[in-house]
């Protein structure tokens, strides 16, 4: 009897859409499970606070902000002051009360003669009215494309968000960190901004320039070029530039973490680490580092909540402590290490921004701010549960699935 020939590629077609069926229910469902849980247990808002501390930095002053409101009056206080120009580069912008105050501020300084430039990211602000991120014609404005065409081509260089949250004004002062614009984040999301005084205002402005150099339309102005007024051994922007191909932030906490002898502390609000990152802090922990890692226990995406907690488990084995921020969003990108170094900046610990989107992270060698951002750690863990390799190996089995099924999406986060 001839033996029947099962078609390879039917039955490989069939499991592959078995697994992404599979993948789709498991997010929506998650996604359900999330909306009911907002509404049974909304986050909250007073998580606890640490007040802007300025320090000195070399010839620099750095103020660190972990509050909105703190930020957004120094920022706004710095706009109204604004004599000559201001870039202004936000990955969100809400059309609230905050992005209201925001937009009147950047206007009125475009009006008593100030050069304002605005850049925001088309894609992120899609539910923002059209209406609201339209500024008059003296204000130079650049939406990030939705979509650039290379981007269909495969082409790398056109592909990422520009994901950076940038303020300069007057080449004096400057704001860089995880903070978008909007009402949310002032008082309900816990995030970290830093603001500079002095000559490394230059780092920030070079990164907006160079962007918005590489990305105007023909007849918006070009930004010249200054060159540095100081070459500062201690605070350095890196920026992901994907049209450039570089992606030094990922470099930079990697040659960090390997530096490490004491602590690592890092804060993250999207915590999906690739193969070389987990490795270094797992590798740090086992040569008695005390590696901890801050994230929210619920964030506002939960996809990438069940993203992270895939590796948990690996983690928590590799001697790696994880706290999980409660009741409230975490939304900070920082880090620092012995005591010696930090970073805060736009990037999180995920594939989209180490190898995807358009980021921008300090990296300072000062003791002092290191002391500053571990003490604002310690703070934030009064305000964290430290989970257990007893607790997470105990999860139900339903959950292991989930993380397992949703693993093949790890690269697209
Ligand atoms: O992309 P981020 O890190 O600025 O986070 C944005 C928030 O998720 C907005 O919903």
């Amino acid at each position: 009897m001839p033996r029947k020939r099962i078609p390879v590629a039917r039955v490989l077609l069939r499991t592959l859409l078995g697994a992404l069926g599979a993948q789709l229910a498991v997010v929506l469902g998650l996604v359900a499970v999330n909306q009911w849980r907002k509404r049974v247990r909304p986050l909250r808002a007073d998580f606890p606070r640490t007040a802007p501390k300025a320090l000195p930095v070399g010839a620099n002053e750095l103020t660190v902000y972990t509050y909105g409101e703190d930020l957004y009056r120094d920022m706004l206080e710095a706009i109204r002051g604004a004599r000559h120009r201001i870039m202004f580069e936000s990955f969100i912008v809400k059309g609230d009360a905050t992005g209201r105050r925001f937009k009147r501020a950047l206007i009125e300084a475009a009006e008593r003669g100030v050069e304002v430039f605005v850049v925001y990211d088309a894609f992120a602000n899609l539910v923002v009215p059209r209406r609201f991120l339209r500024f008059p014609p003296g204000i130079h404005t650049l939406a990030y494309p939705l979509l650039r065409p290379g981007v269909l081509l495969l082409d790398v260089r056109k592909s990422g968000r520009d994901h950076r949250k940038i303020l300069t004004v007057d080449g004096e002062v400057g704001f860089v960190g995880g903070y978008n614009v909007g009402s949310v984040y002032a008082t309900q999301w816990r995030d970290t901004h830093l603001g500079v005084s002095g000559p490394s205002v230059w780092e920030l402005e070079n990164a907006f320039r160079d962007f918005w150099n590489m990305l105007r339309t023909e007849d918006q102005p070009v930004i010249p070029d200054t060159g540095t007024p100081e070459w500062s051994p201690t605070i350095r922007a890196h920026r992901n530039v994907p049209e450039l191909l570089i992606y030094p932030i990922r470099g930079m906490y990697l040659e960090a973490i390997d530096r490490a002898r004491e602590h690592v502390y890092i804060t993250q609000a999207y915590f999906i680490p690739d193969n070389e990152i987990l490795r270094a802090l797992i590798s740090a922990a086992q040569r008695g580092v005390d590696v901890r890692i801050l994230v929210p226990e619920h964030s506002n995406h939960v996809v990438a909540d069940w993203l992270s907690r895939g590796f948990y488990g690996e983690l928590l084995r590799g001697g790696v402590k994880l706290c999980l921020y409660q009741d409230a969003m975490v939304h900070a990108k920082t880090a620092t290490i012995d005591g010696r170094w930090s970073t805060v900046g736009t990037a999180n610990v995920d594939r989209l921004s180490l190898t995807g989107n358009y980021e921008i992270n300090v990296e300072v060698f000062d003791d002092d701010l290191a002391s500053h951002l571990e003490r604002v750690y310690a703070k934030d863990a009064t305000n964290a549960r430290l989970l257990t390799l007893e607790e997470w190996s105990g999860r139900p089995l339903v959950a292991k699935l989930c993380e397992l099924l949703l693993k093949p999406l790890r690269p697209l986060l």
